[in-house]
């Protein structure tokens, strides 16, 4: 079967406060690469014409303008770090800008969560490809794999169209 794999690269900050590392625990930045297995969700053989899944331009276009725009330089917080009221509270529209996750903002959490968005993407246009598989590279030596349906492992804190990754637009956080 064919898999189209795409890569991209952003700049992240995060802190992880329920891990039990001090080191974690402070404000502390990675530059990442996320990288994308997609399938044809109806594989079908080559057509001896295009000979193509979809063009390369019309599976990533979304999905890295949205990495581009909105992951890269955003800051990460669990739902419940105090830094969030401080920054609602002094710096409003920075707020806007920091990608809030349900717990700690893992890599294992940043992958299924950023997996989920790109179904929701995928199948907004059509549903011709979904995400078998996701990459986050968070340094040179620790890489995070998910493969299977990253809803199965997500927590669901609300109900799903209150929940940022399961809706096919460019936020990445929920009021
Ligand atoms: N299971 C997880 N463990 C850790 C995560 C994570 O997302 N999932 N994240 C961190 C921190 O973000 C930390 O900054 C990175 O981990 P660390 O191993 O310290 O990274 P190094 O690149 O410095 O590792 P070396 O082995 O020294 O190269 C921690 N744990």
């Amino acid at each position: 079967m064919f898999e189209l794999v795409f890569s991209r690269r952003f700049s992240m900050a995060h802190r992880l406060l329920a891990g039990g590392s001090e080191r974690c625990a402070l404000p502390h930045g990675h530059n990442e690469y996320v990288r994308v297995h997609l399938r044809a969700t109806n594989p079908a053989p080559l057509d001896g014409r295009a000979n193509m899944v979809l063009p390369f331009e019309r599976a990533k276009k979304v999905w890295h303008a949205f990495i581009d725009g909105h992951v890269d330089h955003a800051l990460q917080l669990g739902d419940d770090d105090p830094l969030l009221p401080w920054f609602r509270q002094h710096e409003p529209r920075r707020a806007a800008r920091i990608l809030i996750t349900p717990g700690d903002p893992t890599t294992e959490m940043l992958a299924c969560l950023l997996m989920a968005k790109l179904n929701a993407f995928l199948a907004a246009d059509g549903g011709a490809l979904t995400c078998a598989a996701i990459e986050i590279e968070e340094t040179p030596t620790n890489t995070v794999r998910y493969t299977g349906d990253p809803l199965a492992v997500l927590p669901q804190p609300r109900p799903a169209p209150r929940c940022w990754w399961r809706r096919a637009d460019t936020t990445i956080a929920d009021t």
